[in-house]
């Protein structure tokens, strides 16, 4: 079987400055998936013309800017991240070389193996966010599997986590104590009977 070493993380979107090049469906889908986890992410997207849905998008958002031009190296100055979906696959390759010359990880939407990152499918339930990938051989699959848990997480987590929060920030003791009290208290959320 092949190996999957997708290690996964949770970017602060809006403390880091995006890249988009191409305004098209898979722009759009991508400002679209980014936008529904962090409205005020920092999003430049560089495209030859927009989908009407982005730019409509684009206005709900405050920190979105686009900018109707051809790509050139110069739009990855002072970026952190950075996303080629335009429709030339060529030039998707020679983003993702100007991103590697500077240094900025780069998701390649038609190319998984010049893909620094995925894009997962996300499960949101208040403080509760659980990202799904399947190391890109379904997103299909990905998107399913979100309906699945999304119905079976009960809403009531969020109030879980907001006492387990005043619980953590009330407990006494060494750090050793405070984990082993909290293993304690949640052990119910595993529990079979
Ligand atoms: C999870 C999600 C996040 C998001 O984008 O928001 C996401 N794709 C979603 C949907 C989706 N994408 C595609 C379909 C059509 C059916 C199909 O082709 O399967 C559907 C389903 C639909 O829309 O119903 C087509 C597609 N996708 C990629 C390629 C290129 C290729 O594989 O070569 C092609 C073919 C292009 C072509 O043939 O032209 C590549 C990638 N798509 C990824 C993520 C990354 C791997 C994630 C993983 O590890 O699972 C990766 C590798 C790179 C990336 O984009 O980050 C989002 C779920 C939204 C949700 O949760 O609702
Ligand atoms: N990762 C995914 O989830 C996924 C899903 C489906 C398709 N794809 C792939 O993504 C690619 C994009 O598809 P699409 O449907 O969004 O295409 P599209 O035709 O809808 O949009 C293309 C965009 O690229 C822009 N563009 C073209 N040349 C440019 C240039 N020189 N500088 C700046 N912008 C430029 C256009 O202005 C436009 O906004 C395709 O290769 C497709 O196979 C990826």
């Amino acid at each position: 079987m092949e190996e999957n070493n997708l290690f996964p993380v949770f970017f602060k979107v809006n403390r880091l400055q995006l890249l988009v090049v191409g305004g098209g469906n898979i722009g759009h889908e991508k400002v679209s998936a980014i936008l529904s986890n962090c409205l005020d992410a920092n999003i430049t997207v560089v495209a030859t013309w927009f989908l009407p849905e982005l730019v409509t998008l684009a206005k709900t958002a405050p920190n979105v800017t686009l900018v109707q031009k051809p790509f050139s190296c110069g739009d990855m100055l002072g970026k952190d991240l950075a996303i080629a979906a335009t429709n030339d696959k060529e030039l998707n390759g020679f983003i993702w070389e100007k991103a590697k010359g500077s240094r900025v990880l780069i998701n390649v939407a038609d190319t998984p193996e010049l893909c620094d990152f995925y894009l997962g499918s996300v499960v949101q339930k208040g403080n509760l966010k659980i990202a799904i990938s399947t190391n890109g051989k379904s997103p299909t699959v990905a998107k399913r599997l979100k309906e699945v848990l999304q119905e079976a997480i009960p809403g009531s987590i969020n109030e879980v986590l907001d006492k387990l929060q005043t619980i953590r920030d009330r407990l006494k003791g060494d750090f050793t104590e405070k984990v082993k009290q909290l293993n304690q208290i949640t052990e119910v959320l595993v529990k079979r009977d």
